[in-house]
């Protein structure tokens, strides 16, 4: 059995689907949180001298992307054939893609533009993006969705479908454990 530790500073950001995958799964991580005031120390310590690290069973792994990719697959979150783990994948850029463009949809005029994308591939009425149980992908839409309801609490009036996913996410009971526990965080 592999040992976890996952390094970032005292915030969701970019690890926190990480650390959204270990509660999914139930597996124990070590969340390790560096103060700002003290990252400098350890910068030249890390590789790419960025964060967030996976260090699984004493080697390191950056980029949050790939770390998340290669829990998921650990745990069994990723999909269950090649082609599923490719819609996972849609998914998981496509909520990269609207973090990158939040910020222009946000002060766009035309309703018809600012459509969300999501809302569209849910309307298949199901509970998560990729076939009938949770992936990463939820997770990540989850974690994103996060920082865009902080700015606008009220975003999601219009998008039932995307309401009604995060409840599916948030009653998974894993999750809710994690998301009643999780350190409150300004990021
Ligand atoms: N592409 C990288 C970007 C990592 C990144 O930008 N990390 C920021 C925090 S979110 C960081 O370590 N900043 C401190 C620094 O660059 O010194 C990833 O997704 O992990």
């Amino acid at each position: 059995m592999s040992t976890y530790k996952l390094y970032y500073f005292n915030g969701r950001g970019r690890a926190e689907i990480a650390r959204l995958i270990f509660a999914a799964a139930g597996e124990k991580v070590e969340d390790i949180r560096y103060e700002g005031s003290k990252w400098p120390s350890y910068k030249s310590k890390i590789p790419l001298g960025q964060m967030p690290v996976l260090e699984v069973d004493g080697v390191k792994l950056p980029q949050s992307m790939a770390i998340a990719r290669f829990l998921a697959k650990q745990f069994d979150l990723a999909g269950k054939d090649n082609f599923e783990q490719a819609k996972v994948d849609a998914v998981v850029d496509t909520s990269i893609d609207l973090a990158l463009k939040y910020v222009p949809i946000h002060f766009e005029k035309d309703e018809e533009k600012k459509k969300n994308r999501y809302e569209q591939i849910l309307l298949n009425g199901a509970s998560f993006f990729v076939g009938k149980q949770l992936t990463w992908a939820d997770l990540e839409v989850y974690d994103m969705l996060d920082i865009i309801i902080r700015i606008n609490g009220d975003i999601l009036q219009a998008y039932p479908c995307l309401q009604h996913h995060r409840q599916e996410v948030e009653k998974q009971p894993k999750i809710a454990v994690y998301l009643k526990s999780r350190p409150a965080t300004f990021f």
